[in-house]
């Protein structure tokens, strides 16, 4: 049984990622959540995968599905509650956003998240989540699923500041590692990888619909 988000564990977490996002803009942590968690989820996403239950990834809410294989080659599965895994990734998160709210008055309103799996040869040209002012998309979070990543594997996550083409952090997609950042602010890419990779990427969104703009379905 895995249990629930621990309190303390948790305020902890929110007080370093909210630290965070105001020096820097982003966080990024070693075993941010408990490992049998981390093990859990490696498991489930497998198992999707043995049964078939990913599909291409596609571009933007809004192009439903428009394939692009030029720009990234994951393929994905949308979490949801109905799963106890993926249910308790999902409560860490709703803990998250509301310990955000809490110390910096985000307004964030809900978390959409998918697992990831980027097979050998498979990355993410550079791109950012959310175009400002335009996107719903506040808060960009990648959780890392795989065990002893080395550097001849690959596949980093490679962020970066506005204009700069050097890179302001380079991050392997080490187990029980968790990354936050603006949505609007870093663009990114995923280094083509060696060896399969497994992640879980997910967006905090705040609701459009409040600013008088019709939120679109996701
Ligand atoms: O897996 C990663 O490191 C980042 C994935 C990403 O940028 C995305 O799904 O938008
Ligand atoms: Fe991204």
């Amino acid at each position: 049984m895995l249990s629930q988000p621990d309190l303390l564990l948790c305020a902890q977490l929110c007080d370093d990622v909210a630290d965070a996002l105001v020096n820097q803009g982003y966080f990024c942590q070693d075993h941010a959540l408990p490992q049998t968690l981390t093990a859990a989820l490696l498991n489930n996403l497998q198992q999707l995968e043995e049964e078939e239950a990913l599909q291409p990834a596609g571009i933007g809410r809004q192009q439903q599905h428009q394939l692009n294989r030029r720009i990234r080659r994951d393929k994905i599965h949308w979490l949801s509650t109905d799963d106890p895994v993926q249910a308790t990734y999902l409560a860490w998160m709703q803990a998250l956003q509301q310990g955000l709210n809490q110390r910096l008055f985000m307004g964030l309103f809900d978390y959409e998240s998918h697992f990831a799996h980027y097979p050998p040869g498979a990355f993410y040209a550079r791109h950012l989540d959310a175009f400002q002012g335009r996107s719903n998309r506040v808060l960009t979070s990648v959780y890392y699923l795989n065990q002893d990543w080395q550097e001849a594997d690959g596949g980093e996550l490679l962020l970066y500041t506005e204009e700069q083409s050097t890179a302001l952090a380079e991050i392997r997609p080490e187990a029980g590692r968790l990354l936050i950042f603006l949505s609007d602010r870093f663009p990114h890419e995923v280094r083509p990888t060696q060896r399969d990779r497994y992640s879980i990427a997910g967006w905090f969104r705040i609701n459009n619909s409040l600013n008088g703009q019709i939120d679109p379905p996701s």
